[in-house]
């Protein structure tokens, strides 16, 4: 059965004066599912994001959010999305909980409502013995969580996310994913940007891989790498590289090594030379994304 679509974007375009840096993309989000806009910094993403919730001017095309136009969104469908923005914008003088309930009132919430609430997002974002320290006292990751339970607040059927895991370390990383899986448990539609292929690969349902404003492909994780990228990589070192693999094998140069996508592991290695050193590891969006730009997602 087909989702319904909470967002759907016809030819949507962005421009700051002449500059335009959303280039007519086509794309829609099915409810329930979690949806990535995966790309390099300067894609285009924040400022997709941004149209979708009504904070930035569409300039040309269509773009629909639950059934209304993103720049003219009524008060009820605001109040379906959540947003946590990529900057922190808690108030950092005054509680954890008090960070809650100040968003609660903001929404108009009853007193009961927001205290019920607030007690079950702190349990679920594992932040209860932080409940009276002040936000200037959370690590960064706390803060990302309380700011992830704040938007969670007003009890939205959607959930914006811009680069929910950025700067954290890995364990931070991994509760925040451990969380959202448990948002999408519960029927709510995601949408997230991010730079990480790890983040995506494990989130995502489906994936727009983006860059320069334009949609270079979308699909689900397993759908984009395995029509870009088969299902293996191998990644050869050059100077070992007496003779290479036949040509026959897609690749990739990438300076001190090349890249192959091979589908059948066995073929391939009966093709190297016996002197080759190499590594072997199963496809990911970060080879997608090579793929289709010949450069690297993030640049370390
Ligand atoms: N207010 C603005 N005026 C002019 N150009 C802008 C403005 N906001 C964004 N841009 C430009 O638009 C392009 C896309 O930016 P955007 O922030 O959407 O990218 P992004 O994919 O979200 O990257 P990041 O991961 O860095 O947030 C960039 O080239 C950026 O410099």
């Amino acid at each position: 059965m087909k989702r319904p679509s909470v967002i759907t974007a016809t030819n949507l375009v962005k421009r700051y004066g002449t500059l335009e840096v959303v280039k007519g993309i086509n794309f829609s989000v099915p409810a329930g599912q979690c949806f990535g806009l995966l790309g390099p910094n300067g894609a285009g993403k924040s400022t997709t994001m941004r149209m979708i919730m009504g904070l930035s001017e569409v300039s040309s095309g269509e773009l629909e959010v639950f059934g209304e136009s993103a720049s003219a969104m009524s008060r009820e469908v605001k109040a379906k999305i959540g947003l946590v923005p990529q900057e922190s914008n808690l108030d950092p003088d005054i509680t954890v909980l008090e960070n809650l309930v100040a968003f609660g009132r903001y929404f108009a919430l009853s007193k009961s409502i927001i205290d019920q609430r607030s007690k079950k997002l702190l349990d679920f974002m594992q932040l209860n013995d932080k409940k009276f320290a002040p936000v200037n006292a959370l690590s960064g990751g706390m803060k990302r969580r309380l700011t992830i339970a704040r938007a969670l607040i007003g009890d939205p059927e959607m959930v914006i996310l811009d680069e929910p895991t950025t700067g954290l370390d890995p364990q931070a990383r991994v509760l925040i994913w451990k969380q959202l899986t448990e948002l999408k448990k519960d029927g709510r539609t995601l949408l997230l940007t991010t730079h990480y292929m790890d983040e995506a690969q494990r989130l995502c349902d489906q994936i727009v891989v983006i860059d320069s404003g334009m949609i270079l492909d979308q699909g689900t994780p397993d759908e984009l790498i395995a029509r870009h990228v088969k299902g293996f990589v191998f990644e050869v070192q050059k100077p070992n590289l007496a003779a290479s693999p036949e040509n026959r094998w897609e690749q990739e140069d990438i300076g001190d090594s090349v890249l192959y996508f091979v589908d059948d592991t066995a073929e391939f290695i009966a093709d190297l030379p016996e002197e080759a050193i190499y590594l072997h590891r199963p496809a990911n969006l970060e080879d997608v994304f090579l793929r289709l730009t010949g450069r690297k997602l993030r640049e370390n």
